[in-house]
């Protein structure tokens, strides 16, 4: 049975000026973003991270290798520079998404993620995320999922006939390169060889373009614009908006237990500087590294009167790879952390754990429990 909320749009929900979001966004009080965020001081030790890819490069520039190190044990997440991406061509790109989203939602829906037949969801396409059940809280956002990479899985029909087509093509080697870049220096941090992530993931890996409009929300205290989540994806490249701030993340460092209960700290990604790319690290990152890197938890946040677009490039393993912790990563005082798994396997549970807004990693149980491992190794 396809969920009749399934077709609502939430560009046409915004469009209908109501003075609040219906009640299918509405968090519940305990889910609500309130006061709980920071935004970080330049110089404390929270300051935002940043890696310049072409220092990165050099072999000797061991200063650059640590910082690197720094953003992935602090943030899991980190600004990139010297990338070698045109701001012409990052600039085109936002350009062509807010013009795609402009377009009449008729056009828009000829490219639909919804079977002909049924109308049932299918990951590609555009429209809003997969709903389920009347108990899912539904994201503040609408968005357009392609297939990048392998060449020949793209489907035309999913592609839209304007700019933001032609310049996903011309963006999609570029940040490729900057995917290859980053895990070739993640590869150095742990003191491997630089092909040692690249030969995991496969020359064939899938490439995911996510581009996402939020509209925005006459209660953002209310809703999310994307539920908190972390990436199905190795890592991720993303190209966020110009002007408009949203993305937080959850800081583990900053997790206090206070009277009790863990209290999550949220933390404010800022709006990028000019040329900059943001890069996250994901869950198939972290089962191959057994943890020695891990996928941070993000969240959107909606504004009251501002949209906003990203453009988000999901980079997975070949499907038909075991995903697991590689060897040299694990020894007696450091055991698997994660099951092995399939590729496809995991990335199919990913649309299912993300309607519930539970881990891929939890709802999949690719985690080791330590009692079950103790028993596993005779404990
Ligand atoms: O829009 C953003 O800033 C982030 C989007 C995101 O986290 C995602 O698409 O996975
Ligand atoms: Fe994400």
């Amino acid at each position: 049975m396809v969920h009749q909320d399934q077709g609502q749009l939430v560009q046409e929900v915004a469009a209908g000026g109501l003075p609040a979001p219906p009640s299918r966004y509405v968090l519940r009080e305990e889910a609500r973003p309130k006061g709980d965020v920071i935004a970080p001081a330049p110089d404390d030790d929270l300051s935002f991270p940043t890696v310049d890819l072409q220092r990165l490069s050099d072999p000797d520039d061991v200063e650059e290798l640590a910082k690197l190190r720094s953003a992935l044990e602090s943030w899991g997440l980190f600004a990139v520079t010297g990338h070698g991406v045109p701001e012409s061509l990052m600039d085109g790109i936002l350009d062509a998404t807010r013009e795609f989203f402009h377009l009449p939602a008729e056009e828009k829906l000829k490219h639909a993620n919804r079977t002909e037949e049924t109308g049932e969801f299918q990951p590609e396409g555009y429209g809003v995320d997969r709903v389920d059940t009347d108990e899912q809280v539904l994201d503040w956002c609408d968005r357009l999922y392609l297939t990048v990479e392998p060449e020949s899985e793209r489907q035309p029909r999913f592609w839209p006939p304007s700019s933001v087509s032609t310049l996903l093509h011309a963006y999609a080697p570029c940040s490729a390169r900057v995917a290859r870049l980053v895990l070739r220096g993640m590869a150095r941090v742990l003191g491997f060889r630089e092909e040692f992530f690249l030969g995991r993931v496969g020359e064939n890996g899938g490439t995911y373009a996510r581009f996402t409009y939020y509209p925005p929300c006459p209660r953002p205290d209310l809703v999310y614009g994307l539920k908190p989540h972390t990436d199905n994806s190795v890592v991720t490249v993303l190209l966020l908006d110009r002007d408009v701030a949203g993305l937080q993340v959850l800081l583990k460092k900053e997790e206090e237990e206070e009277e009790g209960k863990k209290r999550q700290r949220w933390v404010d990604v800022p709006v990028l500087r000019r040329g900059e790319l943001l890069v996250v690290v994901g869950d198939e990152m972290e089962i191959m590294s057994n943890a020695a890197f891990r996928a941070p938890t993000h969240r959107v946040v909606t504004s009251g009167d501002r949209e906003r677009m990203s453009l988000v490039m999901f980079y997975q393993p070949e499907p038909h790879r075991e995903l697991k912790p590689a060897e040299e990563l694990v020894d007696e005082t450091r055991p698997a952390m994660y099951r092995e798994i399939k590729a496809k396997t995991f990335g199919d549970g990913f649309w299912d754990a993300f309607a519930l807004g539970e881990r891929t990693l939890d709802f999949l149980k690719v985690k080791i429990d330590k009692q079950d491992d103790e028993v596993a190794r005779g404990a």
